[in-house]
C-alpha cells in the first residue's frame, strides 16, 4: 500500500488551478478592503442584458459578503430616454448632461426612483445580498442646487449636489446593507433635480471619503486614436474634451473622476459591464482592467495597485 502510495502523483485539476488563481489571488485584496467604502457607478448603458445585470447584482453582493461597505449609485440614461419617447418628449443631451424640462424631470423621477431602481434591488435579492433602494430625496440623502455649465447657462432642471447625508448611507452600511440610491436630488424649497449619475457617484463617494470610486460603463476603457488608454491623467483631460475625442455621457465622468481625485479619494476607475464578473477582476485580481484615473502618472505606480 505504501508502496503505491509513493507512485501515485497528485493530479492537480484545473479546477484547483482556478482556486488558486481567483481565490488565493483574492485573499490579500479582501483582507486589505474588509470594512472599506467602495462607490460603484453603474451606468445605464451596462443595463442592457439579463445575464449581464444578474452577474452584476452577484458581483455586488460578494463584495458586501466579504465584508465591503458598498454603496451603489445607479444612471438610466437610456430608460429615461425611451419613456421620453413614449410620453413625446424630446430628448436633447449637452455635454453628456440631459437638458431637463418640468415633463422631463417627471419622466427622470419616474424612471430613476421607479422600476429601475427597485429592479437591481430585486436582483440582489436574489443573490443573497440585502439591497435597499433609496433616491437623493430619501432623507435628505441628496440636497442639490441648479447646475450652471462654464458659461453660466443651466439646462433647465439638472442640479449639482451641494450636500450629501452620509450619516443615512453611514447607517445602511453598518446595518449590513446596500444602499442603491438613483441620483436625484432636491433643495431647501422642495424643487427635484436631475443629477447626472457619473457627478452623484463622485459626491457621494467624495463625501463618504470612499477607498474608490469604479464607474461600470458598456466600454472597455477610454479609447483615443483606435486604442484603449489604461491610464489618464489630469493634465490630458481637458485636452481628450476639447478635441472631441472623449464626447457624450463620457465627458462627465472623465471631469467627475478628476474632481473625486482631486477630493483625496485614492482610486477612480472606469471598467467594462459588458463582460461578466468585470467588476470582481478589477478589485480582487492582479490584472487590472479598463482605464484608471490618475492625477499624474508621478503618483501613479502600477496598473491595478490595489494595495
Ligand atoms: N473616448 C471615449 N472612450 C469611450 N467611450 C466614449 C468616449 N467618448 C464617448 N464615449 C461614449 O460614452 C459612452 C458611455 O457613456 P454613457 O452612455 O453615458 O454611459 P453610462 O450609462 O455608463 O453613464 C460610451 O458608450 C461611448 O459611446
Ligand atoms: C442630468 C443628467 O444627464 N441626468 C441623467 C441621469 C441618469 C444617468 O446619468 O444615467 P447614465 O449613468 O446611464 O448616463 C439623465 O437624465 O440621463
Amino acid at each position: 500500500m505504501e508502496h503505491f502510495k509513493q507512485n501515485i502523483k497528485p493530479i492537480i485539476s484545473s479546477k484547483q488551478v482556478a482556486i488558486e488563481k481567483v481565490l488565493i489571488e483574492a485573499l490579500p485584496y479582501i483582507r486589505e478592503f474588509e470594512g472599506k467604502t467602495f462607490v460603484v457607478k453603474y451606468g445605464g448603458a451596462a443595463m442592457t442584458d439579463e445575464n449581464l445585470k444578474s452577474a452584476f447584482a452577484q458581483n455586488v453582493t460578494l463584495l458586501r459578503k466579504v465584508g465591503i461597505n458598498v454603496v451603489l449609485v445607479h444612471g438610466g440614461g437610456k430608460e429615461i430616454t425611451g419613456l421620453a419617447e413614449k410620453l413625446g418628449l424630446k430628448t436633447e443631451f449637452r455635454q453628456g448632461r440631459r437638458v431637463t424640462d418640468a415633463d422631463m424631470i417627471n419622466a427622470v423621477q419616474m424612471t430613476l426612483a421607479g422600476k429601475l431602481n427597485q429592479d437591481i434591488v430585486r436582483l440582489i435579492s436574489s443573490h443573497g445580498g440585502k439591497a435597499v433602494g433609496v433616491s437623493g430625496l430619501d432623507a435628505d440623502l441628496i440636497t442639490a442646487k441648479q447646475f450652471r455649465n462654464q458659461n453660466g447657462s443651466d439646462l433647465g432642471f439638472v442640479g449639482e449636489v451641494t450636500e450629501v447625508n452620509t450619516n443615512y448611507i453611514d447607517l445602511l452600511c453598518q446595518a449590513g446593507l446596500i444602499p442603491v440610491i438613483a441620483p436625484i436630488g432636491s433643495d431647501e424649497k422642495g424643487q427635484i433635480y436631475n443629477i447626472n449619475a457619473d457627478d452623484a457617484a463622485s459626491s457621494i463617494a467624495i463625501s463618504l471619503k470612499a477607498e474608490k470610486l469604479i464607474y461600470v460603463s458598456d466600454v472597455v476603457g477610454i479609447y483615443a486614436d483606435n486604442h484603449i488608454l489604461r491610464t489618464v491623467q489630469k493634465k490630458d483631460a481637458a485636452e481628450l474634451i476639447e478635441s472631441g475625442v472623449v464626447t457624450g455621457g463620457m465627458i462627465p465622468k472623465v471631469l467627475s473622476a478628476f474632481r473625486t481625485l482631486d477630493a483625496g479619494v485614492k482610486k477612480v476607475h472606469l471598467i467594462d459591464g459588458s463582460f461578466a464578473h468585470s467588476l470582481l477582476l478589477e478589485i480582487f485580481t492582479n490584472d487590472g482592467v479598463g482605464t484608471q484615473f490618475v492625477i499624474s502618472d508621478d503618483r501613479f505606480y502600477s496598473f491595478n495597485d490595489n494595495d
